[in-house]
């Protein structure tokens, strides 16, 4: 039978993913083999710069993409939030798993709330998308660069005297983080990363068998919702130094995607909802895109 080769980056995150996926096959296919194969991307090796400067989160993607196409590995699992719009002809997104918790969350030293913090404090993101949405919350807050993975970053409270780091409420919970040290920033005031909390499975589109077992771990509603939010983000492209971000969701038989652009410095937060019928998520994702452009998203990117 199959040895299905598992392309992860190495980090503890990664890893976690990689695994709750192959769980979630090996459940329905248990007669086939995983094989977890670790691959170090630009991204994880250059941790002194800010991803923005380095060329965007593609990064952490392309070479895994690589290992695909040349056959190293037959299935990527990513977090959706760091795909690039597009991806290679001969790739396909084979399933998008059921969403976590797509929320941003604030983890503050000594259990504060975000109204508890001092005048001034030290918040560590390099997040342009987060720096933005946290200042429009509490303007007097000062901002410290900071990357490398979760529990660095975590770490860089004690060690870079910061008083809080944001992070995603989804990978925290994945690696099993106390939710009561959480501070969850509110989604309506606080837009996520287009993807965020979504799990993608990439494979060649010519791998028919395991296109098969993905559409068996697919989870149709954040599928239309991210691949809405996907549409709005590459309508926007262009602009990857500026602050975006969008949030698709569910209410009854509609899909509403909530769209964010804001100018560098934050003096401007662009938001609006466009809704429409649920399966129409790429035109909603369009829709949004165009009515956010005239409503001066131009201008800023
Ligand atoms: N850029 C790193 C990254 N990519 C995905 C997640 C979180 C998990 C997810 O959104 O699915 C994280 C960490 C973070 O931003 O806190």
């Amino acid at each position: 039978m199959r040895t299905i080769k598992i392309g992860s980056r190495a980090s503890e995150l990664a890893l976690t993913q990689a695994e709750i996926i192959i769980g979630m096959l090996k459940e329905r296919f248990p007669q086939y083999q995983y094989e977890i194969i670790k691959i170090k991307t630009i991204g994880d090796k250059i941790l002194d710069k800010t991803l923005s400067k380095i060329g965007g989160k593609g990064l952490f993607v392309k070479e895994i993409q690589t290992a695909l196409l040349e056959e190293e590995i037959d299935l990527a699992v990513h977090s959706m939030k760091d795909m690039p719009a597009e991806s290679p002809e001969e790739l396909i997104l084979g399933a998008i798993t059921k969403r976590e918790d797509p929320r941003d969350v604030l983890v503050i030293k000594d259990n504060r709330t975000l109204e508890e913090l001092p005048q001034g404090a030290l918040i560590g993101t390099s997040s342009l998308r987060r720096k933005v949405q946290l200042l429009r919350l509490r303007q007097d807050l000062q901002l410290k660069d900071i990357r490398g993975n979760v529990g660095t970053r975590l770490k860089k409270i004690e060690t870079e005297g910061l008083d809080a780091v944001i992070l995603a409420a989804a990978g925290l919970k994945r690696l099993g983080y106390d939710e009561e040290t959480f501070y969850y920033l509110d989604i309506d005031n606080f837009t996520p990363a287009v993807g965020q909390g979504a799990l993608g499975c990439e494979i060649r589109k010519n791998d028919k068998e395991l296109h098969r077992m993905l559409q068996e771990i697919n989870d149709e509603e954040t599928y239309h919702c991210v691949m809405g939010e996907r549409q709005f983000l590459k309508l926007l492209e262009g602009g990857c130094h500026v602050p975006i971000g969008a949030y698709g969701k569910k209410v009854e038989e509609e899909l509403w995607i909530t769209g964010m652009v804001a100018s560098l410095d934050g003096q401007q937060v662009l938001r609006h909802t466009e809704k429409g019928e649920f399966h129409n998520f790429l035109e909603i994702g369009s829709r949004l895109a165009e009515e956010m452009m005239a409503l001066g998203a131009k201008e800023l990117l």
